[in-house]
């Protein structure tokens, strides 16, 4: 579903990454590795988001030949979200269901869902940080993608928040789609049955 070949990238001078190949099926990924090893990186090239050396395809469909359509086909959530804080959370939901062309009582139930509806009408500079991450989840799951980049979807949310969204990813991959997220907390095979586990060592992705 999603195959990366001889992948570098530099900020400046400094190397972050350096890989020939790697390549999962449909699925749902762990990808671990320490501060700074480059898992923000790697995420912010698979999904079409920084300049970057290599190639990235995602079913048949190029990076570089097709952008507009590979990035329709991917949803990307952010490890620290940052959005204008005088924008209320359901303009920024309603610009996500416009671009993404989505149905308004999809993302209703979604709203609902993450406990977010009753603050949807306030500024997100008012949001608490777990509401704010709430907030990018819900705009990451609006539309019909194949593939859901999750950069440390976790961090900041409550239990109860986090085993809806392990719920919401596994009926997700019921339906067919694939996730790769990271994670500093250990994902457990209760908790998410994982396809399989990657680590960023010396620049390079390895399966574990
Ligand atoms: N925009 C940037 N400009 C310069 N250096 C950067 C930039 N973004 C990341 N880096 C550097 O690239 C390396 C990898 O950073 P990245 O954010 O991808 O790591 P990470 O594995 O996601 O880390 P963490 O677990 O701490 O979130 C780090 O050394 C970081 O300082």
């Amino acid at each position: 579903m999603l195959s990366t070949t001889n992948i570098n990238k530099k900020y400046g001078s400094h190397e972050v990454l350096n890989f020939n190949e790697w390549k999962i099926d449909e699925g749902i990924y762990w990808l671990k590795g320490g501060n700074g090893t480059g898992k923000s990186t790697l995420f912010r090239i698979i999904s079409g988001q920084i300049p970057f050396k290599g190639e990235v395809n995602l079913n048949g469909i190029n990076l570089r030949k097709d952008p507009i359509k590979f990035r329709s086909r991917i949803s990307f959530a952010e490890a620290e979200p940052q959005y204008p804080t005088f924008v209320k959370g359901r303009e920024l939901i309603d610009f996500y269901i416009e671009t993404r062309e989505a149905q308004r009582k999809q993302v209703d139930e979604l709203a609902d869902y993450f406990e977010m509806t009753p603050f949807l009408d306030n500024t997100i500079g008012s949001y608490s940080s777990g509401m704010l991450k709430k907030l990018s989840l819900i705009c990451a799951f609006i539309g019909n993608v194949d593939l859901y980049i999750l950069d440390e979807p976790l961090i900041t949310i409550d239990i109860s928040s986090s085993d809806k969204l392990y719920k919401l990813i596994k009926e997700k991959a019921l339906q067919g789609k694939s996730f790769i997220l990271s994670s500093h907390q250990e994902v457990s095979n209760d908790q998410l049955e994982l396809d399989g586990v990657f680590q960023i060592l010396d620049k390079q992705v390895i399966q574990l």
